[in-house]
Formats: structure tokens, C-alpha cells, sequence
């Protein structure tokens, strides 16, 4: 086993490739694809699955001690009503004690034990985790030997040259079958399905060799689904979601990384988006924001047709790729929520304002009698917008749909930075997470973000400082927060006039050259505009929150000769890069 790297005897022909508590060989023939610049998105993912999984531990913990409690007093009242019945009945009194439980005072008979004494110790939930696209399977060991309750991890490839290599590398951090062990197959009663055991060897990170897909879709019936998956491929994570989503018990969680961000961030590509997402991307500043969300209609969509829904809790842009971490549940009445989480939006192509087109509506009725809550689904109104912008002028162009809902939580993000904070040692990049988490936790839900000096550019204006417009807009009632998506920049609940109000009131304090400004031009339109009510820009104390103090790394500071999502290692599934996997 290897604990130090000093102690690993290197083949000849290999590397050794170390990433924190985890070691891998790297063999000079190529045959499975590492990228080290992707230890952000390792670790990152090692702290939310360890906060996921901590967290849905306390909850089945409670579950069970209220139903101990319950099956205690459920116990105690029968033996009351055995004492009470008259001898002649067969009734048995029985001397009393008395112990606490969550439900108050129970009485329990003397020689019965309570729900104290009888408890079988809660045993801590142990999950399963499938990495369905698992290469060298750097993540998955890292993920059995960094994460406690973790039981087992299916780390799967299609590749055979990577299963060969992963199996070399589990065994190098000695997690493969224990030395002793005989069988070959996992036992039927197992999460795995015999039928798709044929191969998968045991230990803490099981292998297996097939395609992703046909893994899960082994693994969708309730009995069978496992409670994390990861899906990290090369490009887009589109042919996995449909499986992916079924495949994950309720409660758990699915990790998802797209590289494809040419395709998501840009208006390159908008069919292929389409095909792969089911919108079409949005060309404007915030494009970054959209990635997220066009993915995000992909996971609930696809959730939806199984009756599951999704709660994003934590979805990042991060350097050339987006990762999703988002709980998959079982509600009918939250999939019908899904449709008024869902928009289009009509961008400006001249001053990028936007305009949310949502494609459904629930309308509660409290019923006057019964106080009871009845909720119906509608269809929208719309359109929201003229055929051109009504700030501008300008053209306006169709995005969408996607998820127009909530994109991280706040309480889940604050106890992965609590981890963090009394774990840093445990990652490389940690002060890079804890400047992502810090950000995206304060992070406002409604889209978009914009920078101050892109808006000032559309009014040819000087730029005003970024407190001085964040503080316009509190004085003015609004909320503001940064976005961890861009640098410099801010989110805010107010409508983009509202925003545009701010620059006109700066504009009459710091004045622009109108005779170099064409009247056809949107500035024009923009500046041509009064702002209805004067912009306040005196400090307001709420525009320096802890998120504006981070710098905000957003780019790797170095980027290696890794840098960008990489090309597929020389395997046995090699194929022709697609241009469309890397974002210039
Ligand atoms: C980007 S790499 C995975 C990197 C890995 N998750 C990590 O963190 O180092 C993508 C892997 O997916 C595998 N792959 C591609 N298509 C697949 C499929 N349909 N089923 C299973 N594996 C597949 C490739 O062989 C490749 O090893
Ligand atoms: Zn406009």
C-alpha cells in the first residue's frame, strides 16, 4: 500500500503522479487521460460530496431516532393496556421505569429496556458512489480514501487500457480486494446487479469496464441505484444525464462537469446546444451564468420524465468548464414546479439588457373553508417585451429555455466553507475554493450578472467604481452580490432599467461627449433617456460584503501545458477531437 510516495517502487515506463493523499502511475504509452490542471475540480468535489454526505447522515440519524422513539412508546402504551387488562384476561402487571426520549417521558415496563438501552447504536449511512467516466480512477481512489462513509465506489471506464491502469492505481493505494479474497464477483445482495458484476472487481473502489450508460441504466431501479454520481467527460455531459438521473437514490446527490463550453458559453454553435441541452445559448456578458443554467434545464427536464426534480446546490464556472452538484428527489408536485423554473430570455443585442419569458406558473388558491392549499399550473402570458428592446432599440434575440430557479444554496455552500475552514490542509487549492465558495454563497438566484464597465460601455461613459453602483442600487431598495462567474462583477434583483437608471444618474454628474455619439446608435437611446429617480451613490455599508473582499481567481494563476479540457488519451475509445470540447 502506498501511504508516502517514498515508499512506491516505480516500473520502468511509468511516472508517478501524486495529488493529495492519492498516487497514480502514469505510463509513457498514454493509455488513460489525466489532466492534474483538474485538482480544483477534484477536490472540490471531495469537500461537497463529504458535506453532502455528513449532512444526509444527520438526516437518516434523526429519522431513525424519532422512529425508535415512536417504537418505544408504541411498546410501552401496549404493555399499559397488557397490564390494565383484568388477571382473569391473562393480564400481566409489570413493575415500571421511566426514560426520556425525544417524545417526553415514557414509561416503559422495569425489565424492558428503553429506547436507550435497547438502541442498537445508530450505525452511520454508508453510501455507494458510481463514477461512471473514470480514467485513471485518480478521483474515485481519492474519493474512497478522502471521503469517511464512503462504503464502496464503482469506478467504471469504457476503455480497457484505463480499466488497466485504474486497477494498477487501486491497488498502488491499496484499495482493491483484500488479499485473501477469493470471489471474483460482488455478492448478489449487493447494490450491484449480478448481471452487471461480470468483471467488477471488489475492495473500497470496485472497477469496471463498460459503457457509462448501460452502467446506469443497470443501476435505476430503487433497489439498485447507488447515492453519488459523477460524471466528468471529455466535453459535453449530455448522452450520460437521461441514465445518470435515474441512477441516483433519492436524497443523493449528481456531480456534473460539461467542458463544452464553446458550445454552452458562446452563440458558436446554437444548433448543437440545442441537440445537447435543449436551448440555445445566449450572447451576451453573463453567457458564463446561461452555461450553468442551459444545464440545469438539461438535469430537471430529464429528472422530470421520472418523476424526480433537482435542487441545485452548488453550480460553478470555473476556467474552461462548468461543475454542477445538485440533489435529484422524488415529488410529483415539485416536477409540476418545474415548468415556472424554466425561461426564455430576450437578449438585446445592443445593450444586453434581458427579458425573462417564463413557460409556466403556479397559482396557489387557499380553499376559504378548509384553510386548505390548492396549487394549479398555468401557462404564461407573454410576450414581456416589444419586438425591440425598450431601453435601446435595438434587436432583440431568443435564448433558452433554461433554468430560471435557484442556482446555489446558501446553507449547504456555508457548511462546505465551514469543512473547509477546519480542513484546509487537506487541499491543494484550498484558498481558491474558499474564494469560490465565499462568492457563490452570497450569490444572489435571479439571473444575470453584468460589469460596471461593460454597461459603461454601452453608455461611452467613464465607469463608475463597483461600490459606488452596488450602493446606487441598495439606497435604491434593491439587493446586490457578486458572481463568482466574473470577476468585477455584480448581480441584483433590479430590472436592467433600474441598472441603466444608475449609469444616467452618473452620466449627469461625469458628462459624455454627445457630438461623437451617432443618434442611431443604442448609447444614444440609452443616454436619450431621463433616469426616473436620481442615483444615491454614498457608501452604502451593505456594498462591502465579505465576497467583495476576495480576489477572485477565476482563471488557474499558471496555466500549465494541461490548461483547457485536454484531448482524449491513446486508448482503445480514441477519436477525432471534436473542435467543438474547448473554449478558445
Ligand atoms: C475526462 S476523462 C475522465 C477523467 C476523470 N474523471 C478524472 O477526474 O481524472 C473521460 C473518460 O471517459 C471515458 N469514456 C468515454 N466515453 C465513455 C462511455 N460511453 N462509457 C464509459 N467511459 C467512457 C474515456 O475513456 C475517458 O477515460
Ligand atoms: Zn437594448
Amino acid at each position: 500500500m502506498a501511504s508516502g510516495s517514498s515508499s512506491i517502487t516505480i516500473p520502468e515506463g511509468f511516472t508517478l503522479h501524486t495529488e493529495n493523499t492519492s498516487h497514480i502511475l502514469i505510463s509513457s504509452k498514454d493509455e488513460a487521460f489525466l489532466n492534474p490542471v483538474q485538482e480544483f475540480n477534484r477536490d472540490l468535489s471531495v469537500a461537497c460530496i463529504r458535506v453532502w454526505s455528513e449532512e444526509s447522515d444527520k438526516d437518516k440519524e434523526t429519522k431513525w431516532r424519532q422512529a425508535q422513539d415512536k417504537k418505544a412508546k408504541r411498546e410501552a402504551e401496549a404493555d399499559q393496556k397488557e397490564q390494565k387488562r383484568p388477571k382473569s384476561e391473562g393480564g400481566q402487571p409489570k413493575p415500571v421505569q421511566s426514560v426520556s426520549g425525544a417524545q417526553g417521558e415514557i414509561t416503559l415496563p422495569a425489565n424492558e429496556p428503553g429506547p436507550v438501552g435497547k438502541a442498537k447504536e445508530y450505525r452511520p449511512y454508508k453510501f455507494v458512489l458510481l463514477e461512471a467516466l473514470s480514467a485513471t480512477g485518480l478521483r474515485s481512489i481519492r474519493y474512497a480514501k478522502e471521503i469517511p462513509l464512503v462504503r464502496y465506489v464503482i469506478a467504471n471506464d469504457l476503455s480497457a487500457s484505463a480499466t488497466a491502469a485504474m486497477k494498477r492505481n487501486v491497488d498502488l493505494n491499496g484499495l482493491g480486494p483484500a488479499p485473501d479474497s477469493t470471489e471474483e464477483m460482488v455478492p448478489p445482495d449487493e447494490k450491484t446487479p449480478t448481471r452487471i458484476s461480470h468483471g467488477l472487481t471488489l475492495g473500497k473502489v470496485r472497477i469496471n469496464e463498460g459503457d457509462a450508460c448501460a452502467l446506469m441504466y443497470n443501476h435505476r431501479t430503487e433497489k439498485t441505484r447507488v447515492d453519488v454520481v459523477d460524471l466528468d467527460p471529455y466535453g459535453t455531459a449530455a448522452p450520460f444525464i437521461d441514465a445518470a438521473v435515474q441512477a441516483v437514490n433519492d436524497g443523493g446527490l449528481l456531480c456534473v462537469t460539461c467542458t463544452d463550453l464553446s458550445v454552452l458559453a458562446t452563440t458558436n454553435y446554437p444548433e448543437k446546444c440545442y441537440s445537447n441541452y435543449g436551448g440555445v445559448p445566449v450572447k451576451a456578458e453573463y453567457c458564463h451564468e446561461a452555461a450553468l443554467r442551459l444545464v440545469l434545464n438539461t438535469l430537471s427536464t430529464s429528472a422530470g420524465r421520472y418523476g424526480r426534480y433537482i435542487q441545485p446546490l452548488l453550480s460553478l464556472s470555473i476556467d474552461f468548464y462548468v461543475r454542477l452538484f445538485v440533489r435529484i428527489q422524488s415529488a410529483p408536485i415539485e416536477v409540476k414546479k418545474a415548468a415556472s423554473k424554466t425561461s426564455m430570455y430576450y437578449i438585446c443585442t445592443g445593450c444586453q439588457s434581458f427579458y425573462e419569458q417564463p413557460l409556466g406558473k403556479m397559482v396557489e388558491k387557499v380553499h376559504e373553508r378548509s384553510g386548505s392549499t390548492n396549487r394549479l399550473f398555468k401557462t404564461q402570458v407573454g410576450p414581456p417585451v416589444p419586438q425591440k428592446c425598450t431601453e435601446c432599440s435595438s434587436v432583440l434575440h431568443v435564448s433558452g429555455p433554461m433554468w430560471s430557479g435557484p442556482i446555489q444554496d446558501s446553507s449547504f455552500i456555508s457548511k462546505v466553507l465551514e469543512h473547509l475552514e477546519t480542513n484546509q490542509d487537506k487541499y491543494g487549492t484550498s484558498t481558491r475554493m474558499k474564494g469560490m465558495l465565499t462568492v457563490a454563497k452570497e450569490e444572489l438566484n435571479s439571473p444575470f450578472y453584468f460589469t460596471p464597465s461593460r454597461v459603461a460601455g454601452f453608455f461611452h461613459s467613464t465607469c463608475p467604481p463597483l461600490d459606488d453602483v452596488a450602493s446606487a442600487l441598495l439606497h435604491a431598495g434593491h439587493d446586490v452580490s457578486r458572481s463568482h462567474a466574473c470577476p468585477g462583477s455584480l448581480k441584483t434583483n433590479a430590472t436592467r432599467q433600474d441598472v441603466h437608471d444608475v449609469f444616467r444618474s452618473w452620466v449627469k454628474k461625469h458628462p459624455v461627449k454627445m457630438e461623437k455619439i451617432s443618434d442611431q446608435s443604442p448609447a444614444y437611446q440609452l443616454l436619450g433617456k431621463e433616469p426616473r429617480v436620481e442615483a444615491n451613490f454614498k457608501r452604502h455599508p451593505r456594498s462591502v460584503t465579505q465576497s467583495s473582499q476576495v480576489k477572485l481567481v477565476r482563471y488557474q494563476q499558471n496555466p500549465t501545458p494541461h490548461w483547457g479540457p485536454g484531448s482524449r488519451a491513446d486508448s482503445g475509445t480514441k477519436r477525432k477531437r471534436d473542435d467543438n470540447e474547448e473554449i478558445e
